[in-house]
């Protein structure tokens, strides 16, 4: 914190792979410097910023984010924590009635945070609001004692980042004045009457803000393994390509260059569409300020899309680049590890992928319907009803690769579509009928999402200001990652008729031509994200390349060679060993 201050860093601009260089296991202040910070700027009004953003900055208030509960994190609307608005004394009463109301899982809040943003079921007038968001005093401020009618603590070790106290917390009639409510956008007044948001969904824009942040994040800790494993790659020498001939690199095989080349292009892929949702909710947070929610839905179901595919294929990729080291892989000093556990979280967090992918599905379907009557739809969903045809495009250009996975995507919706009228009519019930689509309704949001972030890569690729030799590698590599995906997607394209089998043959093969094209180039791109070491913090990925002497060096460090013999052997081993048992 001190460092970030010298340097004039806003917190909130910290790159979390510097953050992660430090707190390799997770980070106790994220959510306070994220979500709470981000909570306090876009839902509290400005007064209530005046009294609480400037005490946040000075870190006297630590803050979560306290929505999640034991028995609830996915449907929010079922949350039970209640807020009862008492209008004798113009407080809410927090409580938490029952065990599955316990709030369960918000980061710091064990041990660190004193305050919260806590999401809670709005009362007033005797008519239930649903979720509403509050700040609540948890801790005391100088004692860092919890207060009266507040019960907290931490829940336990997870997978990874244990560093972060994740906690839990209860409440025992908790009384907190009105103005606590967060009222930029919905107000319960001195009376207790209520006056709405003008967007019912307001109140959940930071889990949006969040989604796009897990983005941008989620390329960053990709780029952190593909560096790693790749330079280890060179260094590695194995086996025998030619017998009795030298032992080549391990990057020298096409079947290590097919497991990092694509997350390399990943990387990339994921960044720029990082970078157009940046942009879009940008755009959304300045009209959401003169009052115009037109594009919010827009920007929903793009953050819901990204956030799902990035953190897939993000753990995904870091995964493959542990098993791409082999043992040493597995070592905690490889830094493989840790970004495995911190980034696989991201799956579940901020809005499980499944139920993300479902939001999209949705939003498909009902675009794609208003399409088909002639209704207005959003840009981005415009080729649901209007994709273009095929052979307007050099056969298997990039362009035509995009015609492609936009028509297959168009396809898919349209046969999901027939298959949702179909159950309906069966069940007679659209929620029944929904279900039983479910698993076809998420490939159409992986699809569509696989679509946009294709479409954001080339069009990135083709406008990037670059030389020559520069924008041809980064060319490759969108065709690797455009040919990858669409082979992994075979079976979407051949019932689609956009490709054929000889077109995925030919595909195949130029994939293979591109992995021994850009395998000299593996090195200098992942040197050109320019990680320093203490931030890569890895053993194998060191920019020197001394592997075997870092591994021996940190070996060294293990506490059990701090003595030849240790005191377990004294204590257990020697016993057993004479006890002829
Ligand atoms: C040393 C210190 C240094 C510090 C350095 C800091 C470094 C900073 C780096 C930052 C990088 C990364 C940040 C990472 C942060 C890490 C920590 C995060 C930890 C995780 C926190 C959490 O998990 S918080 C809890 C999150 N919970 C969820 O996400 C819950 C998911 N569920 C939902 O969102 C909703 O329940 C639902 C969307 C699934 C459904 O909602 P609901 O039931 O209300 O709606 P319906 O489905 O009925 O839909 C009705 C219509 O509403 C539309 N809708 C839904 N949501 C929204 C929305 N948000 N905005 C707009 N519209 C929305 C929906 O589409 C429907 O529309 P129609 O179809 O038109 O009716
Ligand atoms: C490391 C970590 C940090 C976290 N930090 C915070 C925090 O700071 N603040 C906070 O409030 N919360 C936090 N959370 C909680 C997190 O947001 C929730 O765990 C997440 O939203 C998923 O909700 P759930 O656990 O209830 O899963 P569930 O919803 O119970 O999911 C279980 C399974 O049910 C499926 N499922 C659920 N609903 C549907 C549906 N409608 N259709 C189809 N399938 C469905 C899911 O796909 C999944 O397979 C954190 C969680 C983790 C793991």
């Amino acid at each position: 914190m001190r460092k970030l201050a010298e340097h004039n860093i806003p917190l909130r601009e910290a790159s979390i792979t510097q953050v992660h260089s430090v707190l390799r296991d997770g980070n106790p202040l994220i959510v306070h410097t994220s979500m709470f910070a981000n909570a306090l700027a876009s839902l509290a009004n400005p007064k209530q910023q005046q009294q609480w953003v400037p005490l946040a900055e000075k870190n006297r208030i630590i803050g979560t984010y306290a929505q999640t509960e034991i028995g609830h994190g996915t449907f929010v609307r079922g949350l039970e924590t209640t807020a009862i608005f008492d209008p004798e004394t113009k407080e809410f009463v927090l409580h938490s009635p029952t065990i599955t109301s316990t709030k369960w899982w918000p980061g710091g809040l064990g041990k660190t945070a004193n305050a919260a943003i806590v999401m809670a079921q709005l009362y007033t007038q005797g008519k239930c609001y649903g979720p509403h968001p509050f700040f609540v005093q948890l801790r005391d401020f100088d004692t860092h004692h919890s207060l009266p009618g507040v019960i907290l603590g931490e829940i336990g070790p997870r997978l990874g980042i244990n560093s972060q106290d994740n906690g839990y917390l209860r409440f025992d009639h908790y009384r907190i004045p009105r103005t606590n409510m967060l009222m930029r956008h919905s107000q319960v007044l001195e009376d207790g009457s209520y006056v709405k948001p003008i967007h019912n969904k307001l109140s959940y824009g930071t889990m949006v803000w969040t989604r796009v942040a897990i983005v941008h994040s989620c390329s960053k800790k990709l780029a952190c393994a593909v560096t790693i494993a790749t330079r280890y790659s060179a260094v590695r020498h194995q086996s025998e390509l030619v017998p009795g001939k030298p032992e080549p690199q391990i990057l020298e095989y096409q079947t290590q260059q097919y497991k990092l080349l694509p997350h390399i292009a990943s990387v990339f892929a994921i960044l720029f569409s990082a970078s157009s949702v940046l942009r879009m909710q940008r755009n959304v947070a300045a009209s959401i300020s003169k009052g115009n929610v037109e594009l919010l839905p827009e920007l929903h179901i793009l953050s819901c899309a990204m956030k799902a595919l990035s953190s897939q294929d993000s753990t995904q990729g870091i995964e493959t680049c542990r098993l791409a080291c082999g043992g040493h892989g597995y070592i905690a000093s490889s830094g493989l590890p840790s970004l495995y556990t911190s980034t696989t979280c991201t799956i579940t967090y901020e809005g499980e992928n499944t139920v993300l992918l479902l939001q999209v599905a949705r939003y498909l379907i009902k675009s794609y319907r208003a399409g088909l009557e002639g209704l207005p739809v959003l840009p981005s969903v415009m080729y649901l009803t209007a994709p273009s045809a095929m052979h307007q495009s050099p056969p298997l250009s990039n362009q035509a690769l995009i015609e492609a996975f936009r028509i297959s995507s168009a396809n898919l919706v349209k046969e999901t579509e027939s298959r949702l009228c179909r159950q309906f009519n069966l069940e007679q019930n659209f929620h029944y009928a929904w279900n039983r689509c479910s698993v076809a309704l998420v490939h159409c949001a992986e699809l569509h999402s696989r679509y946009y972030m294709c479409e954001k890569f080339l069009s990135t690729v083709e406008s990037i200001r670059a030389s020559d030799r520069v924008r041809s590698v980064l060319q490759d590599l969108c065709r690797l990652y455009l040919i990858h995906h669409i082979t992994l997607n075979q079976g979407h394209f051949l019932r689609s008729g956009t490709l054929s089998g000889v077109d995925l043959s030919t595909l195949e093969e130029e994939m293979y031509e591109l992995l021994a094209k850009l395998r000299p180039q593996a090195v200098p791109l992942v040197d050109a994200f320019d990680f320093r070491d203490e931030l890569l913090g890895s053993t194998l990925g060191a920019w020197d390349g001394r592997v075997y002497e870092r591994l021996y060096e940190e070996a060294q460090k293990s506490p059990l060679n701090k003595t030849d013999v240790s005191k377990a052997y004294h204590k257990y081993l020697q016993p057993l060993m004479k006890s002829n048992l």
